[in-house]
């Protein structure tokens, strides 16, 4: 009867790389100050036996870090095991236990570049387990439940945060010191609810299947930073940034992506000497960055990012970058995705 009931659940992997969800604070008081990434992955499941009835669960410790320290290396090492997991017949859907620092980065990474309709779902935690309401149990089980939904997928790279099915392209950390932390501007796409995901939304941009782009045909990225607009700005960061190697710059700029009279000419140069110059938001979930708007973009040979933040133009300029130097073509791609 059991190994019947086995049969029918949904194998899911849990690939763990640390964050709040793994951290461990002195007291049940410490909902803030504590360690990230110190608990594996085995004892993270072990603390919610209920997972037992959403799926067959297994768990890998891929890295044990706080997410403000993921580097390029990491995301692509995590990406290759993604893929490999995906492509093995005996796994349905996948799991990533995550910080929340930079969940948003890495969940719009795998949308772009992992050629899979299954299930991924990342997922994380504003509060340690030691601590008193913990969130991180209930994330992870709706995290479970939605990665062992037949109906999750081909919706690209989700994550579940709470109880919201987000769009991992869209979502956003938005506040540092609540559960309710992860927002997107245009809505969550379902909700999941003990155990069970009812679903509202569907992403309208290009993901996964639909994507140009494989990890499995990357093997680096290129070195892509963000410079801060602000009043009384000068231009020294982004000629510094540009000095240190870096092939795109995103602008992460006031309102429209606007463009300080003193860092301009810069940009323009900048540009002349071959560095991509591409202008995103930093208005917090609504930024939305028009061509030609603010700064004339055709002349200058500059690109938009549209909706994406500077944390997310950064992403997809790196993996754009990995197939093109060409600014339309650039363009295009952040229209696209
Ligand atoms: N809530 C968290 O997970 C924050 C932590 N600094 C991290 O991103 O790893």
């Amino acid at each position: 009867k059991e190994a019947e009931q086995q049969q029918k659940l949904a194998n899911v992997v849990i690939l763990a790389t640390g964050g709040t969800i793994a951290g461990a604070g002195a007291s049940a008081a410490n909902s803030a100050t504590y360690q990230a990434a110190k608990v594996g992955i085995d004892k993270l499941i072990a603390g919610v036996p209920e997972l037992a009835q959403l799926a067959n669960v297994r768990g890998e410790q891929v890295m044990q870090i706080a997410s403000e320290s993921i580097s390029n290396d990491d995301l692509l090492k995590l990406g290759k095991r993604v893929a490999e997991l995906a492509d093995s017949n005996d796994v349905d859907g996948i799991v990533i236990t995550h910080g929340t620092d930079t969940l948003e980065e890495t969940a719009y990474f795998l949308n772009l570049v992992e050629k899979t309709d299954k299930p991924i779902v990342v997922v994380g935690s504003m509060r340690p387990g030691t601590a008193m309401s913990a969130d991180g149990m209930l994330n992870l089980y709706n995290a479970v439940a939605v990665a062992s939904d037949k109906q999750s997928r081909g919706k690209g790279v989700l994550v579940t945060m709470n109880d919201e099915i987000q769009s991992g392209r869209d979502v956003s950390k938005s506040i540092n010191i609540k559960t309710e932390a992860f927002k997107s501007a245009w809505g969550p796409m379902g909700m999941v609810v003990e155990g069970k995901s009812y679903w509202f939304r569907l992403p309208a941009k290009r993901h996964t299947s639909n994507s140009e782009f494989d990890i499995k045909q990357i093997s680096s990225l290129p070195a892509v930073d963000i410079a801060y607009g602000y009043g009384n700005v000068t231009d020294t960061a982004y000629k510094a940034l540009a000095q240190n190697g870096a092939k795109a710059l995103i602008h992460a700029g006031t309102g429209n992506g606007s463009v300080s009279s003193r860092v301009v000419p810069a940009l323009q140069e900048l540009r002349k000497n071959g560095v991509q110059i591409i202008r995103s938001s930093h208005v917090n979930q609504g930024g939305f960055v028009l061509r030609n708007a603010e700064q004339p973009d055709d002349k200058n040979d500059w690109v938009v990012a549209h909706d994406l933040n500077p944390q997310k133009a950064r992403i997809l300029a790196m993996v754009a970058m990995t197939k093109t130097q060409d600014s339309k073509e650039l363009q295009r791609i952040f229209w696209e995705y």
